[in-house]
């Protein structure tokens, strides 16, 4: 099959290519250009009003992080954006619920366009668009940027987890909060990325259970660093860092199980002081805290509701993995259920109302505390 990759590639092909020995790119296929992030900035600009909401949603969640705002952050929405309207109908009905519960939680709307995979599979929007291995990433960037702004004109900040060390510049601006995922906690690259990143990160534990590694991410993506990148051109460039004073650990659990329970929250806080590290962390009620079963996953929440009614101030973020209709379903362009998670499954809406109403009410109980 001939891929939107190859076609530019033909394109794009350079007559100044160097001359290379046989000892080079043996398994590439091809290479094509891709739009800079400055061409996609100028065509998709943020605007004055959205980059408020990102300045001061970020302020939010430092604040919520650092301990000095008793709020709960809730990151909640889709496990993957695959159909860029039905995200922002989700954003649509979202913001309401954000609005009622805002004295009690900060609700930024996961807004995920990029998949690590365990062995193989949709890599999400950006990756491949139409979901039928075309890899049309120029279509998958600016697709990625309209939902942002969709999301944000919608009243509603942006999380998003990094995970191709340049996509950001094409993205990160419209960003209020990042991840760095199981899969890359520990990879150099993806702490270097955090640690100039410009919003609060937060580092997964590792996917066999390990809290450490994402500690030790935390430390340093904190300090300043100097790596290999690329600039707003698109030119390879040497980045320095400042460091990401903003990080935090979550708790998914692993391998081995759960480990949102008051145990693993003991566990995670004694590890977090012998780092010299605030003794806050987000919970993950779903991935393997809930076994990926998005039934199970509102149970999930609902106890990490009860520990936060009952006192537990460590924790100061919630991640959920919600959509419009419960459940999954397989990616792919053939028809699809509208709405409906194509990555992991998901709580419906409906649930994920529920769940919301508990975690603000939870809040309330902890300040009476
Ligand atoms: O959150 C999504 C998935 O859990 C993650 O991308 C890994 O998915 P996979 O194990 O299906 O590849
Ligand atoms: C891939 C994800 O989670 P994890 O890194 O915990 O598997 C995710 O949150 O989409």
């Amino acid at each position: 099959m001939t891929t939107h990759i190859d076609e530019h590639a033909s394109k794009h092909a350079s007559s100044a290519t160097p001359t290379l020995h046989p000892t080079s790119n043996l398994h590439v296929r091809s290479m094509a250009a891709l739009p800079s992030p400055r061409q996609l900035l100028d065509e998709l600009p943020l605007g004055d009003t959205r980059a408020e909401l990102v300045e001061s949603s970020r302020m939010d969640i430092r604040t919520i992080v650092s301990g000095a705002d008793d709020r709960l952050l809730v990151v909640t929405g889709p496990c993957s954006v695959h159909d860029p309207a039905a995200a922002l109908d989700y954003a649509s009905k979202l913001a309401p619920l954000a609005a009622q519960f805002e004295q009690e939680l900060c609700v930024v709307m996961r807004v995920y366009f990029e998949k690590p995979r365990t062995t193989v599979g949709w890599k999400g929007l950006i990756n491949d668009p139409d979901m039928d291995e075309t890899y049309d990433v120029p279509r998958g960037l600016r697709l990625a940027r309209e939902v942002l702004l969709g999301v944000l004109d919608a009243g509603l900040p942006v999380g998003c987890e990094f995970l191709e060390p340049t996509s950001p510049q094409f993205i990160a601006d419209a960003v209020s909060w990042g991840a760095i995922g199981a899969r890359t906690t520990e990879s150099q690259v993806h702490r270097q990325l955090a640690s100039g990143l410009s919003m609060p990160i937060g580092f997964k534990n590792a996917t066999d259970g390990d809290i450490q590694v994402a500690i030790d991410g935390c430390r340093a993506a904190n300090a300043a660093q100097v790596f290999f990148g690329s600039d707003f051109d698109g030119r390879a460039a040497l980045v320095s860092t400042t460091g990401n004073p903003d990080t935090h650990i979550i708790l998914r659990g692993g391998r081995g199980g759960p480990n949102y329970q008051a145990t693993n929250l003991e566990t995670a806080t004694g590890l977090l002081s012998k780092a010299q590290l605030p003794t806050r962390l987000m919970v993950d009620a779903s991935h393997a805290n809930s076994g990926k079963d998005h039934v199970r996953q509102a149970g999930v929440a609902g106890e990490i509701a009860d520990m936060i009614a009952g006192g537990t101030d460590e924790i100061s973020g919630v991640m959920l993995e919600s959509f419009i209709v419960g459940g999954r379903q397989e990616p792919g362009p053939g028809p699809l259920v509208y709405g409906q998670s194509v990555t992991d499954a998901c709580m419906d809406f409906e649930t994920t109302e529920g769940v919301l109403e508990r975690l603000a009410n939870a809040v309330q109980k902890r300040r009476q505390q």
